[in-house]
Formats: structure tokens, C-alpha cells, sequence
């Protein structure tokens, strides 16, 4: 059966959250790790979401690899791509939203592509192209002190314009408002005024919906969850999906085993999530100076879990205040030390599924990227939220077994997110 709609997520995290957005509004989704090697059979669905780790990495490399998932999307059928990237518009002046939509518009034709990151269910909302968090303009938020990708920019259009080629417009709230006629006529003088992408506005679902409605006649279009809800309700109002999406008992079907959490995000709000969790279990807070220096550090995590994960699910985590990850980075530099932490989380990952951890939350993006890579897990089906953005992932094809993870966005989850996902992955 071809597919519907075909996603590229910018990172893993943020590939099971728009899974989950598309499956909650109808669309019988699978989440890959990459592009699937031919031997691995997935499920017949209406989407397919390719989890790719370039939203930190070279922009070239991350054309090439965004490039190669489009064309095997079309192969198989996929008449629009969503390129999934984070709902705070995680990204540099070198990109990677700009180059990858470059290169995405130039593969598909031409068109002006539809570009929001407005996400409203976790309260990212877009007015005049200037990206909100909750209450907060991007650049006060939380987001200004990311470890890979600090935004000190809220004003979208220029954010984008700053990584793209081309020229970029808005499609503002009024235009939006007016509907899905409004959004196009404003598509079409942008086309001929010469612009290539346009950031839209967004605040409400129904802003979505039109956006979707809109961006599901052109072959590509950037967005977060939000214009992912806008697809898959524009798809399923046009009577073309077919397949019933799987049970969720059926995805959180116990797998057995033992149970950890692995952290390596520094967001605001998985800072908050360790220390309210620190209260009900085992939490070993890793030295990121010792993570860095050698292999010791990783050992003594691994020993020190095994004296406790029998009784108890236990947390393992590399987060750090800002002021500590800046003063780690001031002497390691932003990238080396964000990836060598990655690869010390993932390591520790993969040595507790080792010993026979079967249910797994990882906190973090590019963290997530990281271990799920390190297990070489090829794909996931789709079951329960956890909170807003963050669901329970069933593996596919996974050589340890089937396993039940969740791949949580640093941003994502309330307070008490680590006892709720224990609660559901029993
Ligand atoms: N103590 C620390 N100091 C510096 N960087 C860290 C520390 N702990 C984790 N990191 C790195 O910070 C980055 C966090 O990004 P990510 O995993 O995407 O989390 P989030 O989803 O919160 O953005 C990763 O590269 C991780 O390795
Ligand atoms: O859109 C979002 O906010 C998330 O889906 C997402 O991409 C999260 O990225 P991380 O915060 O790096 O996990």
C-alpha cells in the first residue's frame, strides 16, 4: 500500500512526537530509524516518519542524508513530506532548517514551502513570525540557553533567512485567520515576489488546520507537530486513509525485563523532572568532567545501577545547570563536549540493556539519537501518550527483542513525566 504522507524528523525525539501527532489524529504511523534497510518488514500504514540525527550535525551532511530519505518517501508513494524540526526551531545560522527546506523545494519542484513550528498543545504558538514558548518570546525562554543550538532570535523570518538561499515571507495571523483560499493567494504573491519559503502564523489547532489543508496540495512542507496534526486531519477529512490504526494494548503489551532512565538533557524542564523523580528513586548524577576525561566515570555508573536495578528502576543522568554546561564548554568546546556526552549516555545505555533492561526512557534529542543508534533499534510502532509530544515507542525488528521506550523531548512532560512513564511501561 503506498504511503499518504512521508515525514524526515531533524531528530528522534522529535520523530516520536509527530508519530504520536499523526497517530492521535488518525493516521496508522511507523516511525524508522533511518532508512530502513529492504530486509526489515514494516507494518502497512498511512505514514511513515524517518528519524535522522542531523539537526546539530554539517549542513551538508544533513542535505545529503535529508535528500536520500525524500526520494525513498516518494518511492514509496509519499505525495507530500513533512520536514519535522523542533517546535523551538532548534538551529543555527548555519543551519539546518534553511538548507535542508532549500534542498527539499528544490528536489520537489520549486514551490514556496509552507514553514511553522507552532506546536499550540505544548504552548509554541507563532504571531507575526515571532516564535512564543509558553509565555515567553523564543529568545527569553528556556531555549536561549540549549547546549547545542542557544536562540537568541525570535523573529522566525529572520532566523530562517539568516540559513536559507532564498527569500523568506510571512503568512500572518489575519491571512491565516481568512482561511485556506487566503493562505494560498498570500503563497502565490510570495511565489511572485520571488520568495522560496514562507513562515506561517499560528496559534490555535484550527490555524493548523488550514495550514494543513494548504500545505498537503504542495509536495513539501517544515514544520513541528502542530502543521503534522494540520496533514493528518486534512487527510483524514479527504476520505483517503485507510488503514485502522494498531491498538495501543497491543504496542504496551509488557515486554518483561528491567526498567532505567537515561537523561543527557539540560532543559529547563528535565532539570525540574530529575529532582521531583530523586524523591521516589535512585538518581546518579554523572560528573560530566569525569564523562569527559575517560572511562571510569561510565563503569562506575554501570556498577553502580547493577546494585540497584533489581529493586528498582534507577536514573542515570549527564544534565547540568546552564552555568555548568557553559563552563564545560568554555574548556571542551560546544560540540566535542556535547557528543562526547552523547556517546557516554548511550554507552551507559546500551551496557544496562545488556544486562537486561528492556524498558528504556532517554531524555533528550540528540541524546535519544544517540542510544537508539547505539542499540541499532530499526524502527518503532507507535502506542500511548505519555504527556503531550512524548508516547511509548514498541520496537520493530530489534535483534535484543521487542522493548518498550520512550523518546522524551528535553522541553516535553510535566513535572512528575518520569513516575508516569514507569506507571504506563510496566
Ligand atoms: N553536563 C553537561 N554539560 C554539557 N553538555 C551536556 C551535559 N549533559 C549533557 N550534555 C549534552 O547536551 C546536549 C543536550 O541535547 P539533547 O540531548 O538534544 O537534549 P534536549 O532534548 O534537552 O535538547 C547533548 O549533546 C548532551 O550530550
Ligand atoms: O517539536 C518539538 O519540540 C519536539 O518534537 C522536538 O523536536 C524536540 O527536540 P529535543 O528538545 O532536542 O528533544
Amino acid at each position: 500500500m503506498p504511503i499518504l504522507l512521508g515525514s524526515i524528523a531533524d531528530d528522534y525525539t522529535g520523530a516520536s512526537d509527530l508519530a504520536n501527532t499523526l497517530t492521535k489524529n488518525g493516521l496508522s504511523t511507523v516511525q524508522t530509524v533511518g532508512i530502513p534497510d529492504p530486509s526489515l518488514v514494516l507494518p502497512d500504514v498511512d505514514a511513515v516518519v524517518v528519524s535522522l540525527k542531523i539537526r546539530s550535525v554539517a549542513a551538508v551532511e544533513a542535505v545529503a542524508a535529508a535528500t536520500e530519505a525524500e526520494r525513498w518517501l516518494r518511492e514509496r508513494g509519499a505525495a507530500h513530506v513533512l520536514y519535522k524540526i523542533c517546535s523551538t526551531f532548534d538551529s543555527t545560522d548555519a543551519g539546518n532548517i534553511g538548507p535542508v527546506t532549500d534542498a527539499l523545494r528544490k528536489a520537489a519542484g520549486n514551490d514556496v514551502v509552507l514553514v511553522t513550528p507552532a506546536f499550540p498543545e505544548t504552548g509554541r504558538t507563532v504571531y507575526l513570525g515571532h516564535l512564543f514558548v509558553g509565555g515567553q518570546p523564543l529568545n527569553e525562554s528556556p531555549l536561549k540557553d540549549h547546549p547545542l543550538n542557544p536562540m537568541h532570535d525570535a523573529n522566525l523570518v529572520r532566523v530562517m533567512a539568516r540559513q536559507s538561499r532564498g527569500t523568506v515571507g510571512l503568512v500572518d495571523l489575519a491571512t491565516v485567520s481568512a482561511g485556506a483560499g487566503a493562505v494560498k493567494a498570500r503563497l502565490e504573491a510570495l511565489r511572485a515576489e520571488g520568495a522560496t519559503a514562507a513562515i506561517a502564523d499560528a496559534i490555535f489547532e484550527r490555524d493548523l488546520e488550514t495550514l494543513g489543508q494548504v500545505a498537503l496540495q504542495a509536495p513539501v512542507s517544515t514544520g513541528a507537530s502542530g502543521l503534522g496534526l494540520g496533514l493528518a486531519r486534512a487527510l483524514t477529512r479527504s476520505g483517503r486513509v485507510s488503514s485502522a490504526t494498531a491498538a495501543t494494548a497491543d504496542v504496551i503489551e509488557p515486554v518483561g525485563g528491567l526498567c532505567a532512565i537515561v537523561s543527557g538533557s539540560c532543559s529547563k524542564a528535565t532539570l525540574r523532572q530529575l529532582d521531583v523523580a530523586e524523591r521516589s528513586m535512585p538518581v546518579l548524577r554523572l560528573d560530566p568532567e569525569r564523562l569527559l576525561a575517560g572511562p571510569d566515570a561510565i563503569s562506575e555508573a554501570i556498577s553502580w545501577a547493577g546494585e540497584r536495578i533489581c529493586s528498582s528502576p534507577v536514573i542515570i543522568a549527564a544534565s547540568s545547570t546552564p552555568e555548568v554546561v557553559s563552563r564545560l564548554q568554555s574548556q571542551y568546546g560546544r560540540e566535542a563536549s556535547g557528543h562526547a556526552i552523547e556517546k557516554a549516555t548511550a554507552t551507559i545505555a546500551a551496557e544496562l540493556v545488556a544486562r537486561g533492561v528492556r524498558r528504556l526512557v532517554v531524555a533528550g534529542g540528540e541524546t535519544s539519537g544517540a542510544t537508539v543508534d547505539r542499540l541499532g533499534i530499526p524502527a518503532f510502532q507507535i502506542g500511548p501518550e505519555i504527556a503531550p509530544g512524548v508516547p511509548v515507542l514498541r520496537t520493530v525488528g530489534n535483534t535484543q527483542g521487542d522493548m518498550l521506550l520512550a523518546l522524551k523531548s528535553g522541553n516535553f512532560g510535566g513535572e512528575e513525566f518520569f513516575m508516569e512513564a514507569l506507571a504506563i511501561m510496566h
